[in-house]
């Protein structure tokens, strides 16, 4: 065998390229030319001022905003690649041999996160197929919560049952609440008698019903508090904005006397929720994470951190493994900062109504940014490398230590490393330091996951994305149409914080990262600007419509080519994404209608909030999204019913007034006989296609009488705005 091919069969990882490139870059170099030859018409046919100059010109201003946008979504469909692992052989070649790694969850809120779910993460991540003496699981609680504690004590107590169990029929997930809602009659257990299966099933609901009794009442039985020094941390004065720091080890995996119900090591089990005033600043996730950063130094100081939301259970057992293939790989390894997962979700429905289920982000935009140089970091269901997160510069000489943190701890008792951790979590260690900035995770920005992988790949670090067969993370989409919008509100304007900061990826990435990379980042940055544009086609074309002005080409003109190529290659193509991605066509077809929702509010909110901001006339927040809903709401989420719900909030009325705008513009064109048909075709053909996008908007104004319909007093409030939207005078 020649030494080439021993060398690539050595590799821990491949990439591949992504096939349908040809059809992409034919359909690419088409709607180029159709797009210059929209803008050409559109500059060159202004018409005189009366007769609609002014909304022409908007137009223009619309369309060549797009153009640039679509521009810069092309740099990650221009060569997307896979990534493939090759786990025998990083078993073959370090047998178990491998380094510690440190898992940190974080949770805020124990009403909207509820502690049962937090915990069934907790152990998913602690039944890891690895070592157990080398995971460390980190849990931070912003909410500084008795409850959040509470559970964390039980799981502490039922992982001695629970990983044996998950070892010995190696089941997945290993999530236990995911493990037994899938199992259930579906005889997956048949691995294990039906008896142990029922045991350890019993047990676990048992706890879950304790966990959630005491959630409900917001106490803990007197007697259980004798049972762990940790809840003498908590007296009448505390609150969830003003405590003491305080760290508590649950598990010590460094001591050899505590194991499992089968004599086996336990991960090392860490509750951590650090000092809360309300003068001081917390600074929301990212303070959370660098809290855990220092907390986990003088615990266990692994050389890797894998970092996921308390929502985001493993749904693989093998992913630390697939990470490591990364990390350890002789060739690119060392350049390899952080490998991230997908984020996916387990409660989507089958046609993807609020489009959360991310597919073609997933599948062609975090490809797309690894084959530039780097997927970004994404918050949850990612591994760094400790060194990287703590601002490590990018050197070839640099050598990892991978054997960090394995060795046995000294003397120190464990309340005097408890103690130490603490003093590393008060409101003020990190007053004149460097962290938040050029140590650990950024702060001042509500997505500081982007913002922090970006310096990360500034600094000279490559990532990669691994998108495995069966996912390995899933986690709780957003179940409300509000939920969904919130999300999304905190995404564009966390993104578009950046691309108006001195972290603007052109700006701080120039000569860093590639050019590709820099317009890969922009694709987020630039999400809340695409709400004007958006804004003014729903709007302006059919209030032109009614107001008898021509905004688009005749139909007979050779000039409506480009306009119908390129909305129809948009439309095809998009479909294909979808499909391709996984998406049903039902799905694609809900998530174009989220597309236009969320632009015209989430992303305008966003924008808005932005430069708000900027001006100083607000601050910077970071609300937690809600991973549970009530009963009837959970009912038409599975039923695929839009959810407006009780709130009368702004954004329902921008929708509202948005879909009845365009049916009444287009039941008024309609009716108006004299009208030149063929002047005004495609503004009726636009109109009318955001009146059949916009149905089930109707069906909730009108038709439903369910807890989530729109309410009526959304739907009068759209009726005034509409008139008001009809004394805007055409110019
Ligand atoms: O003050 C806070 C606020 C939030 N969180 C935690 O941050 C995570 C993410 O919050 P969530 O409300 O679920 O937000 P998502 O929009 O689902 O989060 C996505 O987007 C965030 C950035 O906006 C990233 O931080 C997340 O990792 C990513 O999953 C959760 O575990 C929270 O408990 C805190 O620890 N402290
Ligand atoms: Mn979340």
């Amino acid at each position: 065998m020649t030494t080439e091919t021993n060398r690539r069969r050595r590799r821990l990882f491949a990439t591949e390229k992504m096939g349908g490139r040809a059809v992409y870059r034919f359909q690419a170099a088409t709607m180029a030319a159709g797009i210059l030859l929209v803008l050409y018409y559109r500059a060159t046919r202004v018409p005189a001022a009366g007769e609609g100059r002014a909304a022409w010109v908007g137009m223009l201003a619309a369309e060549l905003w797009c153009a640039v946008y679509w521009v810069i979504t092309q740099s990650v469909r221009w060569c997307p690649i896979r990534r493939r692992t090759f786990k025998d052989r990083l078993a073959e070649r370090y047998k178990e041999n491998l380094p510690c790694v440190d898992i940190f969850v974080c949770t805020a809120d124990p009403h909207s996160e509820p502690p049962s779910l937090v915990i069934s993460t907790i152990l998913s991540v602690m039944a890891y197929n690895y070592p157990s003496e080398k995971i460390s699981v980190y849990l931070s609680d912003d909410g500084g919560s008795i409850l959040t504690f509470y559970a964390l004590w039980e799981a502490s107590i039922f992982a001695k049952k629970w990983l044996p169990f998950c070892k010995r029929y190696n089941i997945e997930p290993r999530s236990p609440a995911a493990y037994f809602s899938e199992s259930e009659g579906r005889h997956i257990h048949n691995l294990c008698t039906p008896k142990e299966w029922s045991l350890i099933k019993d047990l676990y609901e048992q706890m879950r019903e304790r966990i959630d009794t005491a959630v409900m009442s917001g106490k803990i039985p007197e007697e259980i508090k004798l049972k762990h020094k940790g809840f003498k941390e908590w007296n009448s004065e505390i609150t969830s904005k003003s405590h003491q720091p305080i760290v508590q080890i649950l598990i010590d995996g460094k001591c050899r006397d505590v194991v499992d119900d089968d004599g086996h090591e336990l991960p090392t089990l860490v509750y951590m929720a650090r000092e809360k005033r309300p003068k001081y600043h917390h600074n929301f996730k990212a303070g959370a994470l660098n809290a855990l950063i220092r907390v986990s130094s003088v615990i266990s100081d692994s050389p890797v951190i894998l970092n996921v939301d308390c929502d985001m259970y493993s749904n693989c057992s093998d992913s630390i493994r697939d990470a490591l293939c990364f990390f350890l790989d002789e060739e690119m390894g060392h350049k390899i900062g952080f490998v991230q997962y997908p984020q996916n979700y387990n409660n989507m429905t089958q046609n993807n109504i609020y489009g959360n289920s991310l597919n073609v982000s997933n599948h062609v935009e975090m490809s797309g940014m690894d084959s530039a140089g780097g997927c970004p970091y994404i918050g949850t269901g990612c591994f760094h490398r400790r060194e990287i997160l703590c601002g490590r510069k990018f050197s070839k000489d640099y050598k990892e230590d991978w054997n960090r943190g394995i060795k046995e701890r000294g003397q120190e008792k464990l309340n005097e490393i408890e103690d130490k951790a603490k003093s590393l979590v008060t409101c003020t260690y990190e007053h004149r330091t460097e962290w938040g900035n050029e140590i650990g995770v950024k702060y001042g920005c509500p997505v500081e996951d982007v913002i922090t992988g970006l310096a990360i790949h500034c600094r000279g670090w490559k990532s990669v994305y691994m998108s495995p067969q069966r996912a390995a993370f899933l986690g709780v989409a957003p179940a409300t149409l509000a939920q969904t919008l919130l999300q999304h509100k905190r995404w564009s304007e966390g993104c578009l914080t950046i691309f108006l900061s001195k972290y603007c990826s052109f700006l701080f990435g120039h000569g860093k990262i590639s050019l590709q990379l820099q317009m890969g980042y922009c694709i987020g940055e630039l999400w809340a600007t695409i709400s004007l544009p958006t804004l003014y086609y729903v709007m302006i074309p059919p209030l032109c419509l009614v107001k008898g002005t021509p905004i688009f080409p005749e139909i007979t003109s050779l000039w409506a080519i480009p306009f119908i190529y390129v909305f129809c290659m948009k439309t095809v193509y998009s479909l294909y994404e979808a499909l391709l991605s996984g998406d049903t066509l039902k799905g694609w077809w809900n998530g174009q209608r989220m597309w236009m929702i969320r632009r015209i509010t989430s992303y305008l909110y966003g924008f808005i909030d932005t430069i708000r901001k900027l001006l100083g006339l607000s601050k910077m927040s970071f609300k937690v999204t809600a991973k549970v809903s009530d009963d009837d709401e959970a009912k038409r989420y599975e039923q695929e019913i839009l959810e407006f719900g009780s709130s009368s909030s702004p954004e329902y009325v921008i929708i509202a007034t948005v879909a009845l705008l365009n049916f009444v513009c287009l039941v008024g064109g309609l009716s108006l006989w004299n009208i030149p048909w063929n002047v005004f075709l495609l503004q009726f053909i636009l109109c009318g296609m955001i009146v059949i996008m916009n149905i089930p908007i109707y069906e909730a104004m009108l038709l439903r009488k369910d807890k989530g319909s729109i309410p009526s007093s959304v739907t009068l409030a759209s009726v005034g705005f509409l008139m008001l939207a009809f004394l805007v005078p055409i110019v």
